[in-house]
């Protein structure tokens, strides 16, 4: 893991603006537009996670921020200050880009002294109950190379700068322990108030961790909301795919409110804004799919052949083929109660519908909306 850690300035208290504002920020890498055009602010004691796939310009923005790099165009305020052209060196707050932000060269008490000002009896005082608050008293003579890489972590935090950058911080660890220091550095984060931008490809830790997740594609930012908003409304087809799991349907807009799938004519929850007679992709989350116990159940259900039956741990997903629907293959998640209560084995017929309150509609090519 990469680490960057910006030291507080002395602006920090009074702002009202945003903690960081990125204002129309573009980079170039020869012809290749690596980031364009970005807008973003956060707030001070923030978690924004930066989403995205590969070589969507997660590091190169996280660059830009730290002065590691200068964009070509659009500015950086920090606190209402202009730091696009300052370089590095020439900016008045401290910089670490080292592993886990921390200074080899001091023990655990030296790193965290290091970022705070103030009188020395004053700064002996925070570093104790820094020490305390992140549960490392008993190793405050210890170096950053005798520690392990969670105990790493929480003095990053500790050291308590007025933002810290963070790339992709858990990607090396095992699953479990990635779990765990996921839960750990969010809630040090919260109890410090340390406003934190942290790049990641992993969409869990994304929604997990961040307070708002920026959903990067293409050096543009696709959406940028909180997790929730994310992942139930996602703003175009490309956050619906990266995000999580999907259905998508062939369908086609009718007037109004109607859109035809297959054989069924669906009333969606919302206008759907498209031309009578326009493709559309019809996209709905496993869990929003809704299988009936009898056939009376509903009358907007179709019938759906049981094609495979996964086990996720506390789901099941369930492979389906809907011969009314214009053969198309779905899959729904189903608590094991409800599977059991359904009885479902494989060939089995099931009704099927949609929650159409949760079915979110994209035109077959859809442009990008900006967060
Ligand atoms: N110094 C550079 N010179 C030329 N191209 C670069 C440079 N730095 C990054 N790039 C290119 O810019 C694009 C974005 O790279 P970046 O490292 O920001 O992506 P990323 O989203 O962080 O990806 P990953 O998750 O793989 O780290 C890539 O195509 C990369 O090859």
């Amino acid at each position: 893991m990469t680490a960057l850690h910006v030291a507080s300035t002395p602006a920090d208290a009074a702002s009202a603006a945003p903690h960081l504002l990125l204002d129309g920020v573009s980079k170039r890498f020869g012809r290749h537009a690596v980031l364009s055009e970005l807008t973003l602010s956060v707030n001070k004691g923030e978690f924004v996670c930066l989403l995205g796939p590969s070589g969507c310009g997660k590091t190169t923005l996280l660059r830009q921020i730290a002065g590691l790099d200068a964009p070509d165009a659009g500015r950086i305020l920090l606190n209402g200050r202009d730091i696009t052209r300052l370089p590095p060196a020439a900016r008045d707050y401290g910089m670490v880009f080292q592993s886990y932000a921390l200074f080899p060269n001091l023990d655990v008490a030296g790193n965290i002294a290091y970022g705070l000002g103030g009188r020395r009896a004053d700064k002996q005082r925070r570093v104790s109950e820094l020490l305390a608050l992140i549960g490392l008293d008993d190793i405050a003579e210890k170096y950053p190379a005798q520690l392990s890489g969670g105990q790493q972590q929480r003095v990053a935090l500790a050291v308590s700068p007025s933002l810290l950058l963070l790339d992709e911080p858990l990607s090396a660890l095992d699953a479990r322990v990635r779990e765990h220091l996921r839960r750990e550095i969010r809630a040090l984060q919260q109890k410090l108030g340390v406003t934190t931008i942290m790049v990641t490809h992993d969409q869990e830790e994304a929604l997990t961790m961040a307070d708002r997740v920026v959903v990067m594609h293409g050096g543009r930012i696709e959406q940028c909301a909180s997790p929730h908003t994310v992942y139930r409304e996602p703003a175009s087809r490309f956050v619906a795919s990266f995000v999580g799991q999907g259905n998508w349907l062939a369908g086609r807009a009718l007037g109004g409110q109607q859109a035809q799938l297959g054989e069924r004519v669906l009333t969606l929850a919302q206008s759907h804004g498209l031309a009578d007679g326009q493709p559309l992709s019809l996209f709905i989350r496993p869990e929003d799919l809704i299988l009936h116990a009898g056939w009376s159940a509903s009358r907007d259900a179709d019938l759906a052949e049981v094609r495979k039956l996964e086990l996720l741990g506390p789901i099941y997903r369930v492979g389906l083929h809907v011969p009314a629907w214009g053969g198309a293959e779905v899959q729904a998640d189903l608590t094991h109660a409800q599977l059991a209560e359904l009885e479902l084995t494989p060939q089995r017929r099931v009704p099927l519908s949609l929650n159409l309150a949760r079915l979110q509609v994209f035109a077959a090519e859809v442009s990008p909306c900006g967060g």
